[in-house]
């Protein structure tokens, strides 16, 4: 589409949610960073030059680590890549590079190679760096016991044989730290920390959890952790432990490798430095690629990479009995019990009293000790995504919404006794179709009067409204579930029954991700057709600011114009680049205010076709900034106003929204007290802005 109509705003939005999934970004962060790139190369050049001759490059992505190898003087390089759209990259950039005839690159995953018919013969030289910030994401483990089986030169004792008869592997080896952390940021993203929203009390929500878990029982729809950028939470964390080393691991010890996975679990002693309660476990670790090189991933670090977060469920309603014994300042989780319904369930595995000496595997321990605090005996828990949980954490939302629902039921009350016909006791019906977990639907309905309509539609979300409606003494008929499952959203949108309307519909109109829902304007518009009705919200006012980031540039785009490492990548990979940028916290983003904040943009729901197509922006730089910056991209947030008086901002602090940024194609160069004109585009539901002087 993009091709035959490059100026059509959906189909562009549309491309840019491909090419985010496609190539995933930490490709630019990858090859922006400099330093990683050196210290790979440098400890190729090495491996090469000391005699690893044939090396296979697993996961090459651009081909970046094989043309090193190449270029170190290796005599065979091979490389693999799982992606269809890398592997075509890497296909290109290698041929670009003059390299095309002497690196032979399959689409294929590492764990399928065979010798000799993948590749003729074992190599001497596995270079890899497929890590995520949980270090085992990509599967690295699986990956190297493979190669190490069947595509390595088996290990020498080094004296016995020249290093070109024996197989190794860049990276050597890591080493992975962890350190207890209190953090509100995480807490209130991995757990229900409120216990009355809106006027309904949530003692009766049951258990609720995020979907990352590290329980014992491996449970797929659940992840082990999640990654966070430490140094980017807003309201920061606070560090409960002094970090710790939780696991060594040699990858060129094939044993190890192995052995790693099936040792038993030992309890994990973590000496406290600073009292608090802990919310999550944070893991980085430190990527040993050979003797001298290494790179880290540790918070505050000049890495650009996140940390692994363990968040650590405690389950409401319990009294989680951790005898936090700072005797000798150790915090020992080791006597952790659980008080549920006055009964006392023992979590501790023997003391790790009787072996205190060093742990021989401590990164399982951390995952035990966790499971210890995390062990779901509750089966019946609901899991709600983080953005649902920090959304029913939103007192402040929650409690405007409730305001404007207030205010419409009595303004609607008033017009019935108006018109002497209705009778006083009619009801009102109010449809709530936001995506995912909604209380909105109960806040209506707990107003009286009101029939309310939810288009909740996982079972265990139902249940847990039903839950709250009965301990909120919400009649059982008060609330209804509509249409599960429909794709059809005229039929969402129909009526109840064919004498009432609806007498208001709840639209959430901006994505946690930051940007306006697609298709919201023409589900509004679906709606605006019948009687004059109220809607919630009833308009969102856009704001923008200018800003110049250099972080929002590395995760877009190779920077710069020379070769990176002498390979000239950047042109290809950089047709990927994105211009939309979201889940952005705003608050912390390393970033330079151009501009004031700006009103761009007002959408009126309640008469779409009141809204702009284009509008000039004026926009000054102010005064104060000294070199003449780039002003490369412009964030968004909304103002969502539920009535006219009653606003919640997606900028506001407890706000379950994320910030969305739009990266300008060309950076502009702008100085103090210029005057910039944005030309703000809304085609249907899609929001496109430009910049010109
Ligand atoms: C300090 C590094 C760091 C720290 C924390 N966070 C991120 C990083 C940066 N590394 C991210 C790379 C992560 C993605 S891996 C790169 C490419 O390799 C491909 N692949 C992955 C496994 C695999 C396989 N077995 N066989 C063939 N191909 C394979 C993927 O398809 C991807 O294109």
């Amino acid at each position: 589409a993009l091709k035959l109509r490059p100026d059509y705003p959906e189909a562009r939005e549309n491309f840019y949610r491909v090419a985010n999934w496609l190539v995933e970004r930490w490709h630019f962060l990858m090859l922006n960073d400099h330093r990683r790139n050196q210290k790979y190369q440098q400890a190729i050049e090495r491996a090469v030059q000391s005699g690893c001759s044939t090396v296979l490059d697993i996961g090459t992505g651009t081909g970046i680590l094989g043309m090193c190898a190449k270029k170190a003087g290796a005599s065979e390089v091979y490389a693999c890549e799982l992606s269809k759209t890398m592997y075509e990259l890497a296909c290109e950039v290698v041929s670009a590079n003059g390299l095309g005839g002497s690196i032979n690159i399959l689409h294929m995953k590492s764990l399928e190679m065979e010798v000799p018919r993948d590749i003729p013969k074992r190599v001497s030289l596995v270079v890899t760096e497929t890590v995520d910030a949980g270090l085992f994401g990509e599967g690295i483990m699986e990956s190297l016991i493979h190669a190490w089986h069947n595509l390595l030169l088996p290990r020498q004792v080094m004296m016995l044989s020249e290093p070109s008869a024996t197989g190794r592997v860049i990276p050597a080896g890591a080493t992975v730290f962890g350190m207890a952390i209190k953090c509100p940021e995480i807490r209130r993203h991995h757990g229900l920390c409120v216990s009355e929203v809106g006027g309904l009390s949530l003692a009766d929500s049951g258990e609720l959890r995020s979907p990352v878990s590290c329980s014992s029982v491996p449970d797929d729809s659940m992840e082990p952790y999640t990654t966070e950028r430490l140094s980017r939470l807003p309201g920061g964390y606070t560090a409960l432990t002094l970090p710790f080393t939780a696991l060594n691991i040699d990858f060129n010890n094939v044993q190890e490798l192995e052995g790693l996975s099936s040792r038993p679990v030992q309890q994990m002693w973590l000496p406290v430095t600073q009292e608090g309660e802990l919310d999550a476990l944070a893991v980085w670790f430190q990527l040993h690629l050979d003797e001298d090189n290494s790179l880290s991933t540790k918070p505050h670090e000049d890495t650009c990479w996140e940390q692994a977060i363990y968040p650590v469920h405690t389950t409401k309603g319990d009294t989680l009995l951790v005898e936090v014994s700072c005797r000798d300042a150790y915090l020992r989780l080791c006597s952790v019990a659980v008080l549920r319904g006055g009964q006392e369930i023992r979590l501790d595995k023997p003391l790790a009293l009787m072996n205190p000496g060093p742990s021989q595997n401590p990164e399982a321990e951390l995952c035990s000790a966790l499971a210890c605090l995390q062990t779901d005996h509750t089966k019946d828990y609901c899991v709600l995504e983080c953005a649902e949980m920090a959304l029913l954490n939103n007192k402040e939302y929650h409690n405007s919404f409730q305001c404007a629902v207030t205010k419409l039921i009595s303004r609607l009350k008033l017009n019935n006794t108006r018109q002497e016909a209705a009778d006083s006791s009619e009801l009102f019906y109010v449809l709530d179709v936001s995506e995912g977990f909604s209380l909105l639907s109960l806040i209506a309905a707990s107003q009286g009067h009101v029939k309310a309509y939810s288009s909740v539609e996982k079972n265990k979300q139902q249940e847990v409204l039903k839950r709250l409606a009965r301990s909120n003494n919400i009649p059982e008929e008060s609330l209804e579930f509509w249409l599960n499952g429909t794709e059809d959203e005229q039929g969402v949108l129909q009526r109840p029954s064919t004498e009432k309307l609806w007498s208001a519909i709840i639209l959430d109109c901006v994505e946690t991700c930051g940007l306006v829902r697609q298709k919201l304007m023409e589900k509004a518009s679906l709606v605006s057709a019948g009687r004059r009705r109220e809607d919630i919200p009833e308009r969102i006012v856009v704001y923008g600011m200018l800003v110049e980031s250099d972080m929002l540039l590395l995760e877009s785009a190779v920077q710069g114009q020379e070769p990176t490492l002498g390979f000239n990548i950047a042109p290809f990979i950089n047709q990927f680049t994105v211009p939309v940028h979201v889940f952005l916290d705003f608050s912390t983003l390393e970033c330079k205010h151009l501009s004031e904040s700006v009103e761009l943009f007002v959408l009126d729901l309640m008469d779409t076709n009141a809204n702009y197509t284009t509008r000039q922006v004026k926009v000054t730089t102010p005064g104060t900034l000294t070199n003449t910056p780039f002003s490369d991209c412009y964030s968004l947030w909304y103002h969502i106003y539920l009535d006219q008086d009653i606003c919640v901002s997606t900028l506001s602090q407890n706000s379950h929204w994320k910030q969305a940024a739009v990266v300008l194609q060309e950076p502009l160069q702008v100085s103090a007290g210029d005057w910039l004109c944005l030309t703000v585009n809304l085609h249907k539901s899609t929001i496109s802005m430009s910049a010109q002087p």
